[in-house]
């Protein structure tokens, strides 16, 4: 099972053992609440650690547990990450309910049977740019590659471990459709993983999230909303990036969707295994000419500034760039303005132009904010960063 590698790291020895052998009275797995259920690798051993706690009294309780894969070394990690987890816990429709209750509107989105994805999460009601519509705490947490020396059938153990000790597994088995199969080697909840689970970053690893509402938005390679990961959390927060009209599908951006069609549809069909049906996708040849015509100019004049910039053309590369800005504009691709902005900001401040840094970082600040950042999120990291920035060239400026 690989979607993107992950790094393995080294362990303490103590750790290990303090992790994996503890007695059998369960209150010295704290946080988790089962012993922790390993494979013993050549290298290090991979566990399952389960936080299962439903009730309201435990710091690290959430209404739906969390079952983490992992080495020891990143478990221990997420022990700081649970302690930061609210109380109360984050289900998804409690939090939208909740912030929807607090603007005393109804919830945002419903799942709804969508012709040829299955379900799909459908606007209840008009809701704005910038609103969030869902805030979902991750249910399992796995490593998106494993050692050599783990055979399949122990991931497959090790995954069916994780949904297992969940205190409602059957909120995750639901999700299970007619997949890849069994004819192809695939166990049921190997492959609804695979199907429904999105790359995060948890101390420094990327590893697959299954998050249990948000497995229910299909696809877009135009969406509506987008997807902000808090590492502190665990929780992945989904806001709109434009208005949406009551009755309209909420879908997200499985992956890069500036490529062009052909990329895209491969791209789909070799990770997530399906055709998309999108409405980009379902446009007419003439009109997906023109669209795919677009997207790749803008692979070219990326690639193209990159060079530019390489060989110390500073000018030529800002003049390329501010033409992507416009083409990704017209293209409608929301999701990759900040990242755009970002490339005339740094070229003109090299070339020690501060007001055009200055009005390009303020564009890129802009463009985060509208999208949503979530406390704990890389965007955050981001924020700060430009914020510096700013801060540094204002200094410049009045010097
Ligand atoms: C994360 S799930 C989304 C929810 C799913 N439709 C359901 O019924 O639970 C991903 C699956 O939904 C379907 N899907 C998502 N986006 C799609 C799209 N744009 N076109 C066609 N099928 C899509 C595919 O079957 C895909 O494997």
């Amino acid at each position: 099972m690989a979607r993107q590698s992950s790094s393995r790291r080294t362990l303490s020895a103590a750790l290990v053992s303090t992790l994996i052998t503890q007695g059998s009275d369960p209150t010295t797995f704290s946080p988790w609440t089962h012993r922790p259920f390993c494979l013993k690798a050549s290298s290090d051993p991979w566990c399952v650690y389960t936080n299962a706690d439903t009730s309201s009294s435990g710091r690290a309780s959430v209404n739906h547990g969390i079952s983490i894969i992992t080495t020891p070394e990143l478990a221990s990690g997420t022990l700081n990450l649970l302690k930061h987890v609210p109380p109360t816990g984050l289900s998804s429709s409690d939090t939208a309910s909740h912030s929807a209750t607090r603007k005393n509107e109804s919830k945002p989105c419903q799942v709804k049977s969508v012709t040829g994805k299955g379900l799909g999460a459908i606007a209840t009601r008009r809701i704005l740019k910038g609103e969030k519509v869902l805030v979902d705490r991750v249910a399992v947490l796995s490593a998106a590659e494993y050692p050599e020396d783990i055979s399949r059938k122990q991931v497959q153990d090790l995954l069916a471990k994780a949904v297992e000790q969940l205190p409602e597994p059957e909120m995750v088995l639901k999700l299970s459709r007619k997949g890849r199969g069994e004819e192809q080697g695939f166990s049921v909840v190997e492959d609804l993983l695979l199907s429904n689970s999105f790359l995060v970053e948890v101390g420094g690893q990327s590893l697959m999230g299954l998050f249990g509402d948000l497995a229910r938005f299909n696809h877009a390679c135009e969406p509506n909303t987008n997807m902000r990961f808090s590492e502190k959390t665990l929780a992945m927060t989904i806001v709109a990036s434009r208005d949406i009209e009551p009755g309209e599908e909420l879908t997200i951006s499985y992956i890069d969707a500036t490529l062009p069609s052909k990329d895209r549809q491969s791209t789909l069909q070799k990770i997530w295994g399906f055709r998309c049906t999108c409405p980009l996708c379902r446009l007419s040849r003439h009109q997906r000419r023109a669209s795919d015509e677009r997207r790749t100019e803008i692979q070219t004049l990326r690639q193209e500034t990159i060079e530019l910039a390489q060989a110390g053309k500073f000018h030529d590369a800002i003049g390329i760039s501010e033409q992507l800005i416009k083409l990704i504009d017209q293209e409608g691709l929301t999701l990759a303005i900040p990242d755009v902005y970002d490339i005339p900001a740094a070229l003109y401040y090299h070339v020690g132009n501060l007001v055009k840094a200055r009005e390009y970082n303020f564009l890129s600040l802009m463009a985060l904010q509208e999208l949503g950042v979530e406390e704990g999120s890389k965007e955050e990291d981001k924020v700060k960063m430009i914020k510096e920035t700013l801060d540094k060239i204002e200094e410049e400026l009045s010097a």
